[in-house]
C-alpha cells in the first residue's frame, strides 16, 4: 500500500515578507502541485527527482552520503518525521519509503518547501493510522516549516493545506470569494537564494532601520488591506494597480533582483494591468494579471510560466 498525498502550490498576490511581521496577506493555490509518497520500507528513505546537490561525500564503507547540504536540503522531510516520532512515541520511527514528485524546481518562491511539509505530514500521519484533521496538518507543517526555517509566517502552510483564495492575519486564515472575472499570469526565474536566506535579509534590515521598516510594512499592510476589497468586489483594474505599488515596496526591501525588476518594469511599459514578485524573492515566482504579453515577456526573459488557474481543495490524501 502507498499513501499519496497531493499539495497544490500558492502564490502570493500581497503582503509576503510583512506577513511575518503580524501583517495581513493574500495567497491563492494554483494548479501545480507536488505529491509526496509514503510506503513500508526496511530503511527510511527519502528520494526527490528535483534536488540538484554539490559537493556530495560518499562513505564508501557504509554507502552513506554525509553532506551538510543534502542534510539541509532533505530536512523539511527528517523534520516531519522527527515530530511524529517525539508527538505520538513511535520512538523508532515506523521505517518509510519517502518519494517526493514535482514538476517545478524546488525553491522558486511557490511554497514548495511547505508543500514538501505539508504532503510529509499529511502522507507520514495517514501512512501511521492517524486520522488528522486539516487543521491539525497545518498547524503541524507550520510548526515543522518554522523549526527548518527559523522564521515563517503560517500563509504557506495553510493556504496550501486549505486551498483557495485565502486572507491571512494574526494567525487566523479566512477564505475569501473572487471573482472568476479576475484571473491571473504567472512564472518563475531562476533563483540563486533561498526563502530563508531572503528572510534573514530582511530581518537584518529591520534591525539596521527600525523605523523605516515599520513605515514600510504599515504601507504594505495599507495595500494589501485595499486590494482585498478590489479582488472581492472584482476591480481587476485597481488589483493591478496596487501589485505594482506592492513590488515597489518589496524592492525597498531588498528581495528584488535585477530580472525581476525588469519584467515588472517592461510588462508596465507594455500596458500589462498589473505585475510584482511573489514569495520570497531573490529570483523566483511573479505574478500579473492575466495577460498574454506578460506570458511573452515572461519567457523572453528567460523564466518559466506555471499554470496559475485557482484550485480550492488543498492538500488531498489518497491509498494506491
Ligand atoms: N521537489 C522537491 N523535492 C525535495 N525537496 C524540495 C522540493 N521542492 C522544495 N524542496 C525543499 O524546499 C526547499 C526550498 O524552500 P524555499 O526556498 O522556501 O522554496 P519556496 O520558495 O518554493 O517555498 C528546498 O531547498 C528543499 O529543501
Ligand atoms: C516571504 C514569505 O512571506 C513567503 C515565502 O514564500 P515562498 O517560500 O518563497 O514561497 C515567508 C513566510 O510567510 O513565511
Ligand atoms: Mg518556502
Amino acid at each position: 500500500m502507498i499513501v499519496e498525498a497531493e499539495v497544490p502550490l500558492k502564490l502570493t498576490l500581497f503582503g509576503e515578507h510583512a506577513v511575518v511581521y503580524g501583517k495581513p496577506a493574500i495567497a491563492y493555490t494554483v494548479s501545480e502541485s507536488i505529491k509526496v509518497r509514503v510506503r513500508e520500507s526496511e530503511k527510511f528513505y527519502v528520494s526527490s527527482q528535483n534536488l540538484q546537490i554539490k559537493g556530495v561525500k560518499v562513505d564508501l564503507h557504509e554507502f552513506k552520503i554525509e553532506n551538510d547540504n543534502v542534510r539541509k536540503l532533505i530536512a523539511y522531510v527528517t523534520e516531519v518525521i522527527n515530530y511524529f516520532n517525539e508527538h505520538y512515541s513511535y520512538k523508532d520511527g515506523k521505517k518509510a519509503a519517502i518519494e517526493i514528485e514535482s514538476n517545478v524546481e524546488p525553491s522558486v518562491g511557490l511554497g514548495t518547501s511547505a508543500a514538501v511539509v505539508v504532503g510529509t505530514v499529511a502522507a507520514y500521519s495517514r501512512f501511521l493510522g492517524l486520522e488528522l484533521q486539516k487543521q491539525e496538518i497545518a498547524k503541524i507543517s507550520h510548526e515543522v516549516e518554522l523549526r527548518v526555517q527559523g522564521i515563517a509566517s503560517i500563509m504557506d502552510t495553510h493556504t496550501e493545506t486549505y486551498g483557495g483564495f485565502v486572507f491571512i492575519k494574526e494567525g487566523k486564515v479566512e477564505k475569501l470569494e473572487v471573482p472568476p472575472s479576475i484571473s491571473f499570469s504567472a512564472g518563475y526565474f531562476r533563483r540563486i537564494m533561498t526563502t530563508a536566506e531572503m528572510l534573514r535579509n530582511v530581518k537584518s534590515l529591520k534591525e539596521k532601520n527600525p523605523s523605516l521598516f515599520t513605515t514600510l510594512l504599515d504601507s504594505i499592510e495599507k495595500v494589501t488591506v485595499e486590494a482585498r476589497t478590489a479582488l472581492t468586489s472584482g476591480d481587476a483594474d485597481r488589483v493591478g494597480e496596487l501589485m505594482y505599488v506592492n513590488h515597489g515596496f518589496l524592492f525597498s526591501l531588498g528581495i528584488t533582483v535585477p530580472v525581476l525588476d525588469q519584467f515588472v518594469s517592461m510588462a508596465r511599459a507594455s500596458g500589462v494591468k498589473g505585475c510584482k514578485v511573489s514569495g520570497g524573492g531573490g529570483g523566483g515566482a511573479v505574478i500579473c494579471i492575466k495577460d498574454q504579453r506578460a506570458e511573452l515577456l515572461l519567457n523572453a526573459l528567460g523564466g518559466k510560466t506555471i499554470n496559475a488557474n485557482p484550485t480550492f481543495q488543498g492538500v488531498t490524501v489518497k491509498l494506491i
